[in-house]
């Protein structure tokens, strides 16, 4: 069964399409103009990863042997913890939901955790915030986050992405060699899959939607993963068109190469912030 919509409305044909189904942002317009991603063959059957937008990774990432890939929260419904509201002074709007564990998620994870997932959509943003709270008393929580966002552009290999230079990163293509990143605006044009350690907190992508630049902003969130699954990769995923990753990149801010360790009864926070410039 499809999973229920929530629509952050800013006025404007400004708007942020939430799917409860893993909390995932399915849709970010700015001035009725697309900036997210989404494949025409994504499937919304409430199972199965909606691929695109920005699917939220959690509490790990890549291949896992106790559960799902990239972990559960993305397949799980979340709850819509504060519906959207507006606030009066700014007029931007912020909606928060949430996940907990459950029956479900013990048993791939025996851990209690609470995930809270606020959304704020302004003029030309919007903000991604995370916080990761561990209800034990005496028992740590060790987790990986990761943001995988899907950009829609119209050209991929016409796209740079700034921040990287100096890097070191796993290149996931290439049987994880560590590689350091030499390029000031790296540019995809290749089957490309790498973890980025240790970036700076902003990222700058040229020609996005309408050749304009996306600056991405994230705090407390150490890594950035690059993908494009290319022609190679794609025939791997049913649910991508065979042309599509032409129009797509995903700049994905995570804390990946180094978990986060929760001590019992403390939180984590961390965001990501993406702005058309
Ligand atoms: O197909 P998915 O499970 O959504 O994963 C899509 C991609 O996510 C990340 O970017 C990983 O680095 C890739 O290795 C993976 O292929």
């Amino acid at each position: 069964m499809a999973s229920s919509v929530v629509m952050l409305d800013r006025g404007n044909n400004t708007t942020c399409t939430v799917n409860l189904h893993g909390a995932t942002v399915v849709s970010w317009r700015v001035n009725n103009q697309e900036q997210l991603f989404v494949s025409k063959q994504a499937v919304f059957d409430g199972k199965k990863a909606i691929r695109g937008g920005i699917p939220f990774v959690f509490p790990h990432f890549g291949s896992w042997p106790c559960g799902p890939q990239h972990g559960f929260a993305r397949v799980l419904p979340w709850t819509l913890e504060r519906p959207p509201e507006r606030n009066p002074a700014t007029g931007d709007v912020e909606a928060a939901f949430i996940l907990t564990d459950n029956e479900h998620t013990q048993h791939y994870w025996n851990h209690a955790f609470r995930v809270t997932y606020r959304l704020i959509l302004r003029e030309k943003e919007l903000h991604c915030h995370v916080q990761v709270v561990n209800p034990s008393r005496d028992r740590e929580l060790c987790f990986q986050l990761l943001l995988h966002t899907y950009l829609k552009v119209p050209d991929v290999t016409r796209c740079q992405i700034t921040g990287l230079r100096g890097c070191t990163y796993t290149d996931k293509t290439r049987d994880e060699a560590v590689f350091q990143e030499a390029s000031e605006g790296v540019q995809v044009t290749e089957w490309t899959d790498r973890v980025y350690r240790n970036t700076p907190s902003e990222h700058i992508v040229t020609n996005v939607v309408s050749g304009r630049k996306m600056r991405v902003l994230k705090y407390n969130l150490a890594d950035t993963v690059l993908w494009n699954p290319w022609s190679q990769d794609v025939q791997r995923l049913s649910d991508l068109c065979a042309e599509e990753y032409r129009s797509m990149l995903c700049v994905e801010p995570g804390q990946v190469t180094s978990p986060v360790m929760l001590l019992p009864g403390t939180a984590y926070e961390g965001s990501m912030m993406l702005q058309v410039m």
